[in-house]
């Protein structure tokens, strides 16, 4: 078996938040709140999604957008040199009037509600069956969607179900990503595009992104920054068929800067590594545990805040 993937990612992450809730004390009650209960005034100061299931506005030309990177290429330049050679960033990809459009697109998501088939308590999970989990992506497509195991919210657009095209404005971003070489030969143009908004403390568990999709992730990263921390894979000497784990001991970090970054990761650090996002973290230094691709000074404060990224994978067709 593999390094978790996406959707092992959310088993672990539902055990973590058990774990979580039958082993620690907490005073406050905004931990121990249940996710679909969140409703603080810092989600409604950040994204107040408007609850109607409108159509997404509708866009005439779909051209890519201006790349801040010289001659709209990434290049060798923007290479995080460390131990990884496949790992690119670009502290500032998208001008601030692309940011401020995302930033007001965001907003116009519907948020996905509740039908009476998934108000059972099992968190609009779908019992069981591959039919099943086909009809539930396609309620969640397009909508923001409370995931209790883990906290933060999510968005999924994935152009690959039928009748559900990529919103205009992530098709521009999608075709942006492939105009500057972030999606190159053999791969194509993303078609799936996963949104996930952050509260300062929320973060994303080792994982790796899976075998359903080119290997190739590109994220672009808005509001606050953060430390992406990519370790490698490692086969365990156990002999119960968990054949792999994290290896966490030295991970490379790079900062997410939130004003319109990318960050691409292809081949080696795509397959052969897992990528996290500490949880319950406010601020965090760079190169303690670590090394840092992308702040040759290190030991620089990150201030963790509210920050959305958008990831767009190539998803391989069934
Ligand atoms: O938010 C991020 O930067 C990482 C998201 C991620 O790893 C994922 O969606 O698979
Ligand atoms: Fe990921």
């Amino acid at each position: 078996m593999n390094a978790i993937d996406f959707k092992q990612l959310r088993r672990q992450e539902r055990k973590q938040a058990q774990y979580r809730s039958s082993h620690l004390h907490r005073d406050d009650n905004t931990n121990n709140t249940s996710v679909d209960d969140t409703n603080n005034a810092e989600t409604h100061r950040n994204l107040d999604s408007k609850k109607t299931s409108g159509e997404f506005p509708a866009m005439t030309a779909i051209d890519p957008f201006p790349s801040l990177l010289p001659q709209n290429t990434l290049t060798e330049e923007h290479r995080i040199h460390a131990s990884l050679d496949s790992i690119y960033y670009v502290r500032q990809f998208l001008n601030d009037e692309t940011c401020a459009e995302i930033w007001n697109w965001l907003r116009s998501i519907p948020e996905y509600e509740c039908t009476g088939s998934d108000k059972n308590g099992s968190g609009g999970k779908v019992s069981s069956g591959k039919e099943s989990e086909r009809d539930e992506s396609r309620r969640h497509n397009g909508r923001w969607t409370r995931l209790r195991h883990a906290r933060r919210k999510v968005a999924l657009f994935d152009g690959t179900l039928p009748n559900h095209p990529l919103p205009p404005i992530l098709l521009r971003l999608s075709q942006t990503l492939t105009a500057n070489g972030a999606f190159s030969s053999p791969h194509s143009t993303p078609n799936h595009v996963l949104i996930n908004e952050y509260q300062p403390e929320e973060g994303i568990m080792a994982h790796t992104d899976g075998p359903a999709y080119e290997s190739c992730t590109a994220t672009i990263s808005l509001g606050g920054d953060v430390i992406f921390k990519i370790s490698p894979r490692r086969r365990s000497s156990s002999s119960n068929g968990d054949s792999e784990k994290m290896q966490c001991a030295r991970p490379l970090e790079v900062v997410l800067h939130g004003s319109g970054s990318l960050v691409v990761f292809r081949n080696e650090a795509y397959l052969d590594h897992c990528h996290e996002i500490a949880e319950n973290v406010l601020e965090e230094t760079t190169g303690l545990n670590g090394v840092c691709g992308n702040d040759p000074s290190g030991g620089t404060a990150v201030k963790r805040g509210y920050r959305v990224s958008l990831t767009f994978r190539c998803k391989k067709h069934a």
